[in-house]
């Protein structure tokens, strides 16, 4: 495939170094320094363009992309308040976008058992849930994308809970949530490149449920392999959709 890499800090890097041990090749590279001057005749000898970069640029990106008629991976996170509008209009102008909050393979099962695990403590009244995430300091959103799927996860399995609110550690901003609430706490730490914890707390034990990822290259190998899944289909999918955990 000749990809467009849209965004080349931490993880455009390693993207481009999966890509090329997987045979594809890198045909440009937009960042911050030169997304002013990047035309739409720049992205049509392309066949994907793969997104990560800022909450912000993310959403410009996916115009651009859907003008030059060019599948997009969008790894970015923090764009989610669009995401009605953009699925709308992606699917209006037949065009294909894949998003997903985290590209790994591990986190993608974390997903689906966190939703099996939600439902069979549904039940059990006595445990209350909260969510944890710990990334490194230059994040730009919290909470984390994939906290928020997790969450989403555990809304659509837990009858007590409505919705989620997020508490930043050290941001001097108290948050104490309803019990209808899901907490979602987010720390910032050094160089963390993404743990996320799910607790369930009762009176006498607490279960704890933990993804920590290594380093970024389950996040980057995952990102090529959806580009791969996305080449020639038409539609808006999540990541979720490439893996079938039931069989
Ligand atoms: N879905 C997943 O699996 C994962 C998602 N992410 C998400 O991916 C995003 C990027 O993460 P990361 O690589 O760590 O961040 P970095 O800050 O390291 O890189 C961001 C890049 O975006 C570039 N950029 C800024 N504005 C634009 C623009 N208008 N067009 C194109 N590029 C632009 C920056 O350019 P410059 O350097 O010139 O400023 C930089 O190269 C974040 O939203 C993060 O949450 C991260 C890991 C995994
Ligand atoms: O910004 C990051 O670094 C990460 N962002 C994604 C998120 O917001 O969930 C995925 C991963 O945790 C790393």
């Amino acid at each position: 495939m000749k990809i467009v890499l849209l965004g080349y800090g931490k993880m455009g890097q390693l993207i481009e170094r999966f890509a090329m041990k997987r045979g594809h090749e890198v045909v440009l590279v937009v960042d911050e320094n030169n997304r002013e001057s990047i035309e739409i005749e720049d992205l049509q000898d392309a066949d994907i363009a793969i997104d990560f970069s800022t909450p912000h640029a993310a959403l410009e990106n996916i115009s651009l992309c859907f003008e030059a008629n060019l599948p997009l991976v969008v790894g970015t996170t923090g764009w989610y308040d669009h995401l009605e509008e953009v699925r709308e209009t992606c699917l209006e102008a037949d065009q294909a976008l894949l998003y997903g909050s985290n590209f790994s393979i591990g986190v993608n099962i974390f997903f689906h058992i966190n939703k099996m695990l939600a439902k069979a403590i549904n039940p059990y009244k006595q445990y209350d849930v909260q969510v944890e995430e710990i990334h490194h300091i230059h994040k730009l959103d919290a909470p984390s994308g994939t906290a928020i799927t997790i969450a989403e996860g555990i809304l659509e399995n837990t009858d007590g809970k409505k919705s989620w609110v997020n508490s930043i550690e050290g941001s001097g901003e108290e948050i104490i949530p309803k019990a209808e609430e899901l907490l979602i706490e987010s720390l910032r730490i050094e160089e963390v490149p993404g743990t996320h914890t799910v607790l369930y707390s009762s009176e006498v034990d607490q279960i704890e449920f933990k993804h920590t990822a290594h380093s970024r290259e389950g996040f980057a190998l995952g990102a090529v392999i959806a580009a791969e899944w996305l080449l020639g289909k038409k539609g808006f999918f999540q990541v979720t959709e490439m893996f079938d955990f039931n069989n």
